[in-house]
């Protein structure tokens, strides 16, 4: 049993008619990268895998439950998500915002204890951002926020991390200490899938990764089948060249 699978699963893409049926597991241990070119469906994906959003056909599992019906505080406690975009709607704290990351496991007006704030200053920590506790989360910068929203999710520690574009705005080195930190998550037992721009990132932090094509066609398996500088071509329509460096390919576009 994975941890998360999908079952004959066709997302709901508005105006996209069928593609391919995605039958796939996240295993403890699998970092997923999930790869294509804008509006191929990966924020949907990710969404629908996190039961925002409801499939078009198929379905999707949790520990081998059905993902509709099962509670969302149970859900909560297994599954995490970074999203793209933020809104940061009501004012809170860098502190306050990591603790949210605790609320599944609390029951209603039961106040944060000493491990839940143990737990959200370790993962500030860890994501640099500790220096910004007592700041107000609307004042920061994009990539301050984007380093929160994850020490969020590390504040939770789910087994299934799910993070779309979770480099998002991040410098080279937080770039790959975020990806560092999640090849982590999943040497640790937990599974991992995140959706990226950077064919780089996804050669050199993920075990298997997932095609996704604009008219809703996909293929998934482990990294080295499937980042093959042809198919990589064809999917964003762009001419690469790959280099060796550190024993990961390197893609780099041609121009022209
Ligand atoms: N509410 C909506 N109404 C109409 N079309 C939508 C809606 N939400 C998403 N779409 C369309 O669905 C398609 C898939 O969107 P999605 O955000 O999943 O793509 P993506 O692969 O994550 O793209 P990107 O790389 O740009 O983030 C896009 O063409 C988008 O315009």
């Amino acid at each position: 049993m994975g941890t998360l699978s999908t079952h004959d699963l066709i997302i709901d893409v508005p105006g996209r008619e069928g593609g391919t049926p995605l039958n796939l597991t996240l295993e403890p241990g699998q970092s997923w990268g999930v790869l294509g070119p804008n509006g191929a469906g990966k924020t949907t994906l990710i969404h629908t895998l996190a039961g925002l959003q409801t499939p078009r056909s198929g379905e999707v599992r949790l520990m081998g439950g059905p993902l509709g019906k099962l509670r969302r505080r149970h859900v909560a406690q297994r599954l995490g998500l970074v999203f793209q975009d933020r809104q940061d709607g009501f004012p809170a704290s860098v502190l306050e915002t990591a603790l949210i990351g605790r609320h599944p496991y609390l029951s209603p007006w039961q106040m944060e204890g000493a491990d839940d704030y143990a737990r959200a200053e370790a993962a500030l920590e860890r994501l640099d951002v500790a220096h910004l506790r007592d700041r107000l989360v609307s004042t920061l910068s994009g990539g301050e926020r984007q380093r929160v929203a994850i020490a969020t999710l590390l504040t939770q520690a789910p087994d299934v991390w799910l993070a779309d574009e979770p480099t998002n705005h991040l410098d080279l080195h937080h770039q790959s200490a975020v990806m560092a930190l999640m090849a982590e998550q999943a040497a640790e037992g937990r599974a991992v899938m995140m959706c990226l721009h950077d064919l780089n990132l996804a050669a050199r932090w993920c075990d298997h990764v997932l095609l996704m094509y604009p008219n809703g066609e996909a293929c998934w398996g482990p990294r080295e089948t499937m980042l093959v500088p042809s198919a990589l071509e064809s999917l964003y329509r762009q001419k690469l060249a790959v280099v060796e460096v550190d024993g990961a390919p390197v893609f780099v576009p041609i121009k022209g």
